[in-house]
């Protein structure tokens, strides 16, 4: 008998109030209606473990480097014990955020070194690749700003100023160059069906080209 097809791999990125989870649900629902069986999860977390380690980054104090190790030790745990066995059994994995928020956040925003970053994603995937498909939900600092305090209470990291704000948004930027064949850019200051409709031609013109 052969092995399932490897599933496909999709995630979302942009900075804290981008409006990336609110296009989650919408994202499964179209993968469904193509036949695909999907697995929704959220990084940091998406295990016990890794939702454990979430809690610490999000609510307790650390410098950089400490960030960079928690939030791919997590990865690890997710990767190896979730997505990995999910993808293996050909199911298609949306998650909302994932590596190249590390190079983000932590390389762009906080000044890690991206060779290092680089390093340590290659050890947590096995070297191997991660998602197929990125959406970066890009937005002016300014107006996640106004989401964010419009929506919710700011938790560590997003209490941080605009200026950080700005310098994790050129990571993506960054990360977007780096992967052009991965990475779609969506114009996420627009109003939310405007940017739905972006995220559907997304998926709509990158699926027939996928190979199996
Ligand atoms: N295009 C949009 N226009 C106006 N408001 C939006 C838009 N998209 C999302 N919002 C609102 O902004 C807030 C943040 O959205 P959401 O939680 O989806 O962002 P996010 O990128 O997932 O943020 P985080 O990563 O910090 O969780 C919500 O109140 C949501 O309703
Ligand atoms: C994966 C990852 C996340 N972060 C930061 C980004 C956000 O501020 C929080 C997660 O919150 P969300 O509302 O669920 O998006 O964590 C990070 O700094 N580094 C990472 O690798």
């Amino acid at each position: 008998m052969s092995a399932a097809p490897r599933g496909r791999f999709i995630s979302l990125e942009g900075i804290d109030g981008a409006g990336k989870s609110s296009h989650l649900g919408a994202i499964s629902r179209w993968l469904q209606d193509q036949g695909e069986d999907v697995v929704q999860t959220r990084e940091p977390g998406g295990t016990p473990l890794a939702e454990t380690l979430r809690d610490l980054l999000l609510n307790r104090e650390m410098d950089g480097l400490t960030e960079a190790l928690l939030v791919f030790a997590g990865r690890r745990d997710h990767w190896r014990t979730r997505i990995a066995p999910a993808l293996a059994q050909g199911r298609c994995v949306v998650s909302d955020r994932f590596a190249d928020a590390t190079f983000a956040y932590q390389g762009a925003g906080r000044g890690f070194d991206w060779s290092a970053l680089q390093t340590l994603e290659s050890w947590v995937l096995d070297g191997g690749p991660g998602p197929d498909l990125t959406l970066w939900f890009d937005v002016d600092p300014a107006t996640a700003a106004r989401r964010r305090a419009a929506a919710r209470a700011s938790d560590r990291l997003e209490a941080l100023d605009e200026a950080f704000f700005a310098r994790v948004r050129d990571g993506y930027a960054r990360r977007a160059a780096e992967n052009p064949q991965r990475v779609v850019r969506i114009d996420a200051g627009q109003p939310l069906d405007g940017v739905g409709t972006q995220v559907l031609q997304a998926l709509q013109a990158w699926w027939p080209g996928r190979a199996r």
